[in-house]
């Protein structure tokens, strides 16, 4: 069961495994957080990617990295196969893990994130409807401001 947390990962090791526009979004996303990223792609297909700054873009497919050198993996490939496996074995391992082709093969979710100086909030649907949660995200920065 998903225990909803707020975790420092300001220089932490977070890997992101893919390079694509979803691979992208999770990276803006982590690196508004400061944190130390390393991106494993076979290709960078969004090259906004490489405008980010201050990220170790390794291009080349996903083999015998340690991922246990990594508080946080995302698995943010287009082979749902191949993330399912990166998913079980940090899962096993007991690395942070998001993936980004499952509902719930993972022990991370992103969320909605909607925050300011004075708070965060995050909304979440377990997993069953992002868009819900994007939308609940709007109405409640409508209600707050
Ligand atoms: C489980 C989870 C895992 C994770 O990714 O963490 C997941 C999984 C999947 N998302 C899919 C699709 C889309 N996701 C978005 C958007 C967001 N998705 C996010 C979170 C999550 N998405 C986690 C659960 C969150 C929760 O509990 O509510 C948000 C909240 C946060 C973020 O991604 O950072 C962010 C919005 C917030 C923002 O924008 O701020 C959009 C729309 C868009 O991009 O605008 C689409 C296209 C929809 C369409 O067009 O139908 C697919 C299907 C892929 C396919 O089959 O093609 C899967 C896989 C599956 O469902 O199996
Ligand atoms: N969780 C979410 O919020 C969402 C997830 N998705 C899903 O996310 C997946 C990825 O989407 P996009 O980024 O648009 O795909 P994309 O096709 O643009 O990018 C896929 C990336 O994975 C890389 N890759 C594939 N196999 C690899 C390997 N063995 N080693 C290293 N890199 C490898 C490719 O080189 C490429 O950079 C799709 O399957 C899509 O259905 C889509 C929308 C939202």
């Amino acid at each position: 069961m998903f225990f909803p947390v707020c975790i420092d990962i300001e220089n932490k090791k977070c890997l992101v495994i893919g390079g694509g526009k979803i691979a992208y979004k999770k990276i803006k996303t982590l690196s508004r957080y400061n944190s130390d990223i390393t991106v494993i792609a076979e290709e960078i297909k969004e090259e906004k990617i490489r405008e980010i700054g201050n990220i170790d873009i390794r291009e080349k497919r996903f083999s015998d990295e340690n991922l246990r050198e990594y508080m946080l993996v995302v698995a943010a490939t287009d082979d749902k196969e191949l993330n399912e496996e990166i998913a079980e074995f940090c899962i096993k391992n007991n690395i942070l893990v998001n993936n980004v082709t499952s509902k719930n093969k993972m022990n991370v979710r992103f969320g909605a994130i909607l925050e300011d100086e004075d708070y965060q909030i995050l909304v979440s649907s377990h997993g069953k409807n992002c868009k819900n949660s994007k939308k609940l995200r709007d109405e409640i920065k409508n209600i707050i401001k």
